[in-house]
Order: structure tokens, then sequence, then C-alpha cells
């Protein structure tokens, strides 16, 4: 396969491949395990459109080379240093061979951390689930859509939340629920998800598994964001994440 086809997130995975927009190490930008040295393997293909999305060319337009699961790790074990992988996306819990991936990854020694938007459930011997469960402020109105149709607002409106996967996920995993915060308008949702997450989990959701994390792909974009997210933590006990990669390295690619 090319580098640079388009990968059509309805084409079966064929042979065991995964479609693979990158891998590269970095530090772990968000999160409880922010600034440890990581290996991020992201696949192609999402079953929603954030308007938002900071990976486009995994949703909006997804590309990537079919890859098998043999020489994703022969790449993860040339990052000599590394101890934790992050398997991310797009959406990489669409795709059955993530399973057979990460099985690897943990027999090879590995911590590993999936980032999910929380609407598929697998099960893997995932370390933490970094789930991200899509708010309202994220669907792609026509006026937001980064295609300018709207195209997928319906879809993306429907299939954001899915309490079944989302118990699920919480009840197998440790996790933690990573909102991505665009204001304050944001804080009625969140505090009513959290709370339908409670009453259908088993496993004690505390306030500090709840991470707001400002939106923003650049450097700029944070800067009008991040004060206001970090008080409104502060405000109801939840725990602020930073985007360290992003402060570090602003939007430049494999960071
Ligand atoms: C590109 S997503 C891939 C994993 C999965 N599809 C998800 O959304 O969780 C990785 C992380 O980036 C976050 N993200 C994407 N665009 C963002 C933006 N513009 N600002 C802040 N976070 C963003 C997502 O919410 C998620 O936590
Ligand atoms: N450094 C760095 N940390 C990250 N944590 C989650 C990421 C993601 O895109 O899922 C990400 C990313 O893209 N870069
Ligand atoms: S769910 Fe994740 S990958 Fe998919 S569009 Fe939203 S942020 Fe991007
Ligand atoms: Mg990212």
């Amino acid at each position: 396969m090319p580098v640079n086809a388009e990968v059509e997130e309805t084409e079966p995975d064929t042979d065991g491949d995964l479609p693979i927009n990158e891998l590269f190490y970095s530090l772990q930008g968000e999160g409880t395990l922010a600034g440890v040295p990581t290996v991020f393997i992201r696949t192609s293909g999402c079953n929603l459109r954030c308007w938002f999305c900071d990976s486009y060319h995994t949703s909006w337009e997804p590309t990537g080379a079919w890859r098998d699961v043999d020489s994703i790790l022969e790449e993860v074990h040339s990052h000599k240093q590394a101890t934790h992988v992050v398997l991310t996306g797009g959406e990489p819990l669409i795709h059955e061979e993530s399973v057979a991936l990460i099985e690897q990854l943990t027999a090879d020694g590995y911590h590993t951390t999936v980032e999910t938007n929380g609407t598929i459930y697998r099960d893997a011997p995932i370390d933490l689930a970094s789930i991200s469960p899509k708010l309202a402020s994220s669907t792609p109105t026509p006026d937001r859509d980064p295609k300018g149709d709207g195209e997928w607002e319906g879809q993306h409106e429907q299939d954001r939340i899915d309490m079944e996967a989302l118990s699920q996920l919480i009840d197998d995993y440790e996790t933690q629920l990573k909102f991505v915060v665009t204001g304050e308008e944001d804080m009625q949702e969140i505090t009513d998800v959290v709370d339908r997450i409670r009453a259908t989990t088993t496993t004690t959701v505390a306030d500090d598994d709840v991470l707001l994390m400002p939106e923003g792909m650049t450097r700029e974009q944070l800067d009008g964001t991040r004060s206001e997210v970090a008080e409104l933590a502060m405000e109801y006990g939840y725990r602020y994440t930073p985007r360290l990669h992003v402060d570090l390295w602003n939007d430049a690619p494999g960071t």
C-alpha cells in the first residue's frame, strides 16, 4: 500500500493489518501520565467527526499505510528508552486488529494506554483507558464543519455518547475521563455525563478521575482557553490536564 493511501473506515481490515497514520516517540502530553516518554501509534479512521479534531488526517480525511502488527512492533522496539506505548487515532477501537497489537505490546512488557472516544468496547490488556467522551460542543454543525457542509452533524450527535460502551470500559479498565472543554457552557453536560456514568458503573469514579483539557491545537488557541479551564477545574473539583506537547512543540507533526 502506498503511504498516503486513503483509508476508508468501511473497508474491512485485511490480514490482521492496521491503517497507521503515524508512529513517533514523544512525551505523553495529556492526562495523569503527562511527561512520560512514550511511543505513539496513531491509527487512521474514526466513527466520529469532532469539528476541532487535531488529527484531521485520521478522521475528516483519513490517510495512512496498512501495516502488520510485527512491523509496528519492530518500530516500537527501535525506541529503546520507551517503556510506555499509547495507541491512539482516529479511533483505535474501531479496528479489531488493535486487540492483537495491545496483546503483543503487553507480552513485550510495555505499559499500554489507549486513547479512545469511549463509544466502542473491546476486550484487551489495556493498562489505562484514556476516555474522552465527546460533548455537544464537539458536534460539526454547518458553521463549524471543516468541510463546510454539516454532513456529519446528525451521525456525530447520535453516536458521540454510548453509555453501555462507556460503563463497560470503566468497569473493566483503569480509566481517566478526559473532557475537551471549550468554555463554561460545557460544564453542565460534563457533570450530567459523570452522574450518568456513576449511576451505571460498579466502579467508583472519583472527581480526580475526571480531567478537564482545554480545547486548542496550537499554543495560540490554548492561550485563549487554558486559564478559564484551569479555573473551572478548581471550581468543580475536577483535575486539570495540560496539553504539554502543544506547549512544548506547538502543532508540529510527530509530537
Ligand atoms: C485525536 S484524539 C484520538 C483518540 C480518540 N478518537 C478520542 O477522541 O479520544 C486524541 C485526543 O485529542 C483530543 N483532542 C482532539 N482535538 C483536540 C483539540 N482541538 N483540543 C484539545 N483536545 C483535542 C481528543 O479529545 C482526545 O483526547
Ligand atoms: N505528545 C502527545 N501526547 C498525546 N497524548 C494523547 C495524544 C493523542 O493524540 O491521542 C497525544 C499526542 O498527539 N501527542
Ligand atoms: S473522536 Fe477523536 S479522532 Fe475522532 S474526530 Fe473526535 S477527536 Fe478526532
Ligand atoms: Mg494528539
